[in-house]
């Protein structure tokens, strides 16, 4: 992490896009645009994975190499690209969002998914708790957002769905509030970027 790269990060709405970005992509920038806009939020940290947990290691490029991909979205102090879990230590998200909250203790954070990470979200540790105590902001993607609505993770968070605007007026509640943020599906994929890669890869090797 970058000294002073997070500015004046007190009583501030910060929104984490964490993921892989294995690569990153126009998805990820649309997202995070999108999530700053709706949630009124003053920064959104790309906040790039030492390790999905549920993600195997095979094809995943270096940490450093997806940071590099990451930083090439930041935009103007707004949109800015972090390994901090690196230097926290942690892989789930649980962890991180414990030491976040010690570390800035006067940042408001939301963590911003896409509608496949709704899908899994059961799947991650401590996930109840998560969204007890962490404000969600889920946006749509292509072929999951439905299946998110229906799934068990919004089944489950029902009574706590607000509109994106009411979304961080809750201070004190008991649970955490989630959304959806209207927006366009954006269709770009790191599993498509590199199947591409891979494809054009083979077609080199293989020449004329
Ligand atoms: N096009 C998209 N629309 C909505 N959310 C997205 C989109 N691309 C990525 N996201 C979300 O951004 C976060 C980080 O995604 P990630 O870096 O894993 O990219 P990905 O394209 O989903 O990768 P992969 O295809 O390798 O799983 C996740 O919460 C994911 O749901
Ligand atoms: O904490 C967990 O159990 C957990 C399980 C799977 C994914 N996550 C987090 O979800 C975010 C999105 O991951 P990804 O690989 O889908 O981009 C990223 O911050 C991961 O660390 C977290």
């Amino acid at each position: 992490m970058r000294p002073g790269r997070f500015g004046d990060s007190r009583a501030r709405r910060i929104g984490l896009l964490g993921g892989s970005f294995n690569p990153a992509h126009a998805g990820h920038l649309h997202v995070a645009r999108m999530a700053l806009r709706a949630l009124r939020l003053d920064q959104l940290w790309l906040m790039v994975s030492p390790g999905n947990p549920l993600k195997p290691v095979a094809g995943m490029a270096p940490l450093g190499e997806r940071l590099a991909s990451a930083r090439r979205l930041e935009e103007g102090g707004r949109i800015i690209a972090t390994d901090i879990e690196r230097s926290l230590g942690t892989r789930y998200t649980a962890d991180t969002l414990r030491l976040l909250r010690r570390r800035f203790r006067r940042a408001r954070f939301v963590f911003v998914i896409g509608a496949d990470n709704l899908c899994q979200l059961p799947r991650w540790k401590g996930w109840r708790r998560i969204a007890r105590g962490t404000t969600l902001a889920v946006l749509p993607r292509p072929g999951f957002t439905r299946r998110a609505l229906a799934g068990q993770a919004a089944a489950a968070l029902r009574r706590h769905r607000r509109a994106p605007g009411a979304l961080l007026a809750e201070r004190f509640a008991p649970h955490a509030a989630w959304c959806l943020v209207p927006a366009r599906e954006h269709a770009a994929s790191a599993t498509a970027i590199r199947a591409a890669r891979a494809g054009s890869d083979t077609g080199e090797r293989r020449g004329p």
